[in-house]
C-alpha cells in the first residue's frame, strides 16, 4: 500500500467517535471527563484523547502550536499533521477495537480557529481534511457525534481568567473568539445530524443534562 497523501487511514472502526468542541473555557474538558467516568462505570472501554495531541509526535506539535508564533498556513499544516498521526496511531485502532473515543476537539476546531478565527482559506482546509481523514471506503472519517459547547465568549473568558494562565490562542482578543464562535455555528448548520448544540452558558448540572440527553439519543449512553 502506498504511504502518500492518497493512502487511506486504518480499517473502518466499530466503536463510537465523539468529539467535544467550542471556544476555550466553554466546559468541554469538564464534561468529557464526566462522560468518560459514566461510560467506564458501565463497563465500556473508553479512549480519552485530545487535539492537537494524543501521540508523542502530535503532543510535540501541540507544544509548538500553543506557544510559537506562526502564520495561519503553518498552523493549519501542523494541526493536520498532528491529526494524521493521531488518527493512525490512536483513533482508528481504538475504533477498530470497539472503544468509545472521546476526543477534546477535532477538525471543526480547525475550521473555527484557523478558518474563521484567522481568516484562512476554508477550501484549503477542506482539501487537507480530505487527504488526512480519508477512509478505505473513500469517505471521510468524521466523529459519529460532536457536542458543541456554545457559550458567549465573554463568559468563557471570565471562566478562564479565574483558572489558568492563557496560552497563545487563549490570549487572543474577544473579537477573535466571536469569529471562532461564528465558525462553530456555521459548521453546525452544515452538519446538523452530526453536531449537537449544547447551551454551555447554563450551570454545570444543566449542561450535563444536555450532554447526557445527546449521548443517549445517539446510543453512546444506554
Ligand atoms: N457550566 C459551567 N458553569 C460554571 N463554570 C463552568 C461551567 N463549565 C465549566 N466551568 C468552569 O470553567 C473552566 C473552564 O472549563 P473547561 O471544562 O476547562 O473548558 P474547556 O475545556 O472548554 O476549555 C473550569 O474552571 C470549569 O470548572
Ligand atoms: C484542534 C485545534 C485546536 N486549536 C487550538 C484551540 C485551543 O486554543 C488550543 C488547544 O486546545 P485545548 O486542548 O482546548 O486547550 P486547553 O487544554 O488549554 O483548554 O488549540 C486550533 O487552533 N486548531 C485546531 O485544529
Amino acid at each position: 500500500m502506498s504511504d502518500g497523501i492518497d493512502s487511506p487511514i486504518h480499517p473502518c472502526g466499530l466503536g463510537l467517535f465523539v468529539s467535544f468542541e467550542g471556544i476555550d473555557g466553554a466546559g468541554k474538558s469538564t464534561h468529557l471527563a464526566t462522560l468518560a467516568e459514566r461510560l467506564r462505570a458501565q463497563g465500556r472501554r473508553v479512549t480519552v484523547t485530545r487535539e492537537p495531541g494524543g501521540t508523542p509526535l502530535a503532543e510535540t506539535l501541540r507544544g509548538s502550536l500553543l506557544h510559537s508564533a506562526m502564520d495561519a498556513l503553518t498552523e493549519a499544516l501542523l494541526v493536520f499533521a498532528a491529526r494524521r498521526d493521531h488518527l493512525r496511531h490512536v483513533i482508528e485502532p481504538a475504533l477498530a477495537a470497539g472503544d468509545v473515543v472521546l476526543c477534546d476537539r477535532f477538525t471543526d476546531a480547525t475550521f473555527a480557529y484557523q478558518g474563521y478565527g484567522r481568516g484562512f482559506d476554508l477550501s484549503v482546509l477542506s482539501t487537507l481534511e480530505g487527504w488526512v481523514q480519508r477512509t478505505p471506503q473513500g469517505g471521510l472519517r468524521q466523529p459519529d457525534l460532536t457536542l458543541w459547547f456554545d457559550v458567549p465568549p465573554a463568559l468563557a473568558a471570565a471562566r478562564l481568567s479565574a483558572t489558568r494562565a492563557p496560552d497563545k490562542f487563549e490570549a487572543e482578543p474577544l473579537a477573535f473568539f466571536e469569529r471562532v464562535a461564528a465558525g462553530y455555528a456555521a459548521r453546525a448548520a452544515q452538519a446538523p445530524d452530526r453536531i449537537v448544540r449544547i447551551d454551555a452558558s447554563l450551570p454545570l448540572p444543566a449542561v450535563w443534562a444536555q450532554v447526557e440527553q445527546a449521548a443517549r439519543a445517539r446510543g453512546v449512553l444506554p
